[in-house]
């Protein structure tokens, strides 16, 4: 471990802005392994974080993959371990009740897509491309890519994408529903860190009620995933977040909601 800081958290106005910064590509190395773990146990242990921004440093990339010239060392041990350790952040981000909006300032490559399309929403500058390239190596996405692009942009359209190994374009990526908007080139992080700081201020709880599901009622049936959203409807009537709601809307004032 080189003891050189390759992942940073910032605070700002309740968003956790965490910026991958590991030239000369933000690949994902055991020091961002290690580091990233960090900052999401901070992440989580500080109520006061209410959104999260993952970004990476530079105008070229926002992660390119995994860090290829660790592989090799891999050969003896497998791939297991790294990957878990990988997989299990990436999980967090999927299902901590805080929104995370991934801000693409360039290339998300393999894991770096990875990681993007773990998160929930993605706001990609105009120049970023993306892919998961691992088939150019011989290799098969192992942070969830097979799975989380099929079920974000359909089967087809991810085979040729795992297949070719080909980076789309930040204007196709839209067509296919990979990003959420597509801003001028260097705003994305801008835009992100605005939208973040709006859904910091929106009511969490019905947010992480939200965000839990739509992603669980993507393994239910349709019967099964209604009951479900109707418990948290009668869950979120329960709440101070929508009395204070209805309370702002009824006086026609701004409603301060406090995740309760
Ligand atoms: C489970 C997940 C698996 C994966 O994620 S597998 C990896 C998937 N990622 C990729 O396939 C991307 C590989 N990299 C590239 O295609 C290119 O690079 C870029 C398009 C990102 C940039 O190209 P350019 O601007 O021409 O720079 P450059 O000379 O290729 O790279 C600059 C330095 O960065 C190193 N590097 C690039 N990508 C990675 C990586 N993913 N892991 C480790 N090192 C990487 C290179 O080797 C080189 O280094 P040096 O200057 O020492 O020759």
């Amino acid at each position: 471990m080189s003891g050189q800081k390759v992942v940073e958290l910032v605070i700002d106005e309740g968003v956790g802005v965490i910026t991958i910064n590991n030239p000369p590509v933000n690949a994902l190395t055991l020091d961002v392994r290690a580091q990233l773990k960090d900052v999401l146990q901070e992440v989580e242990q500080n109520a006061d974080i209410r959104a999260i921004v993952i970004t990476g440093a530079g105008p070229k990339c926002f992660v390119a993959g995994a860090d290829i010239k660790d592989f090799p060392n891999q050969f003896e041990v497998g791939p297991r371990e790294n990957a878990t350790i990988y997989k299990e952040m990436f999980s967090y981000l999927e299902n901590t009740p805080r929104p995370v909006v991934a801000a693409l300032n360039g290339l998300a490559l393999g894991g770096g897509l990875e990681l993007a399309l773990s998160c929930d929403l993605r706001i990609a500058d105009e120049k970023a491309k993306f892919g998961l390239t691992e088939v150019t190596l011989g290799l098969v996405p192992g942070l969830g890519g097979t799975q989380r692009l099929a079920r974000l942009v359909g089967p087809a359209k991810a085979k040729e994408l795992l297949f070719t190994g080909k980076m789309v374009k930040a204007d196709e990526a839209m067509q296919l529903g990979l990003v959420n908007q597509v801003v001028p080139n260097g705003e994305a992080l801008n835009e992100a860190l605005k939208l973040a700081k709006k859904l910091a201020k929106s009511a969490g709880v019905a947010i992480g009620y939200d965000k839990y599901l739509v992603n669980k009622g993507l393994e239910l049936n349709l019967e099964d995933a209604l009951e479900l959203e109707m418990q948290y409807v009668e869950k979120v009537f329960k709440t101070e977040d929508l009395r204070e709601g209805l309370d702002a809307f009824i006086n026609k004032r701004e409603a301060v909601f406090k995740n309760a």
